[in-house]
């Protein structure tokens, strides 16, 4: 079996797929620690022979990941590094080693899904948008705060938003109408902010692109703005398909 990881700013995604890339089994988990633990489980029913990784932690992180991986579960992992050229995408930035490796990863796998050129929404702990020509030219994109860093940034400093953010939970249920307490006006607002720059997105592609494009979106809080983008395909394992790509198991 080959367990894969996306090890996001907040969270680490986890799956164990089997040679044919059937998901036996999958979580999200918030540390080393609780993957650790999640791992210790999983292997009970199933025999882990391979592992590969794409991070955008820090390179400590990774290390500490690495050796935790080798160490307890005899992991050899096969890690994403950056790269200028990979399955027909040229990396768009003037320095290629700067571009985020999630990224990376999910524009290799929406250009091999997809027919032609492709605008990639990723909506986690940043949001980013990624445009890649039909021919595999990627031509870099945009970053802004997603929601936990909107949430975090607006509690940290102004001196009267207070609210629980556990009961804030999914405030919005669909509903834009002008909040009526603190916790309303933040998380509705927020989401509005995804909403908008998504929105631009969609603008940006029509002009580069008129109407043939693709739109594939992605990451923990993607159904905050499906609805903003009907045409966008929602492909949760967007990474983990630029995974298999950039660490294929040797054979
Ligand atoms: N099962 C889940 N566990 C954790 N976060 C989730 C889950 N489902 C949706 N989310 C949302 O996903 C966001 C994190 O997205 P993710 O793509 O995992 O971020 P990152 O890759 O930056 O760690 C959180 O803000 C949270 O609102
Ligand atoms: C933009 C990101 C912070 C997004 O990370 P995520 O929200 O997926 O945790 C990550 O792709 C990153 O650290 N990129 C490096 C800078 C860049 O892409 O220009
Ligand atoms: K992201």
């Amino acid at each position: 079996m080959i367990v894969e990881l996306d090890c996001g700013n907040s969270f680490i995604k986890w799956r164990i797929i089997d040679a044919f890339s059937r998901v036996l089994s999958s979580g999200v988990v918030g540390s080393i620690e609780e993957l650790v633990h999640a791992l210790d489980e999983a292997r009970t029913s199933h025999e882990f022979a391979h592992c590969r990784m794409v991070s955008v932690r820090s390179d400590d992180e990774v290390a500490r990941l690495e050796n935790v991986l080798a160490q307890r579960f005899g992991l050899c992992v096969s890690t994403v590094r950056p790269a200028s050229c990979l399955a027909g995408v040229r990396n768009g930035y003037l320095n290629h080693e700067r571009l985020g490796l999630d990224r990376w990863m999910a524009v290799v796998a929406a250009h091999r899904l997809s027919a032609g050129a492709c605008l990639v929404l990723d909506l986690g702990t940043a949001v980013t948008a990624d445009f890649v020509d039909a021919d595999g030219e990627h031509r870099g994109g945009f970053i802004c705060p997603g929601l936990p860093l909107l949430r975090r940034q607006l509690r940290e400093h102004t001196r009267r938003i207070h609210y629980d953010a556990v009961a804030a939970n999914d405030l919005t249920g669909g509903s834009f109408a002008p909040g009526r307490s603190t916790a309303e006006a933040v998380e509705r607002g927020c989401v509005l902010m995804l909403r908008g720059f998504v929105a631009s997105q969609l603008e940006l592609a029509k002009e580069h692109w008129g109407d043939r494009f693709e739109i594939f979106l992605t990451g923990g809080d993607a159904s905050l703005v499906a609805d903003v983008l009907p045409c966008a395909k929602v492909v949760p394992d967007l990474i983990f398909i630029g995974l298999a790509i950039a660490c294929p198991i040797p054979s």
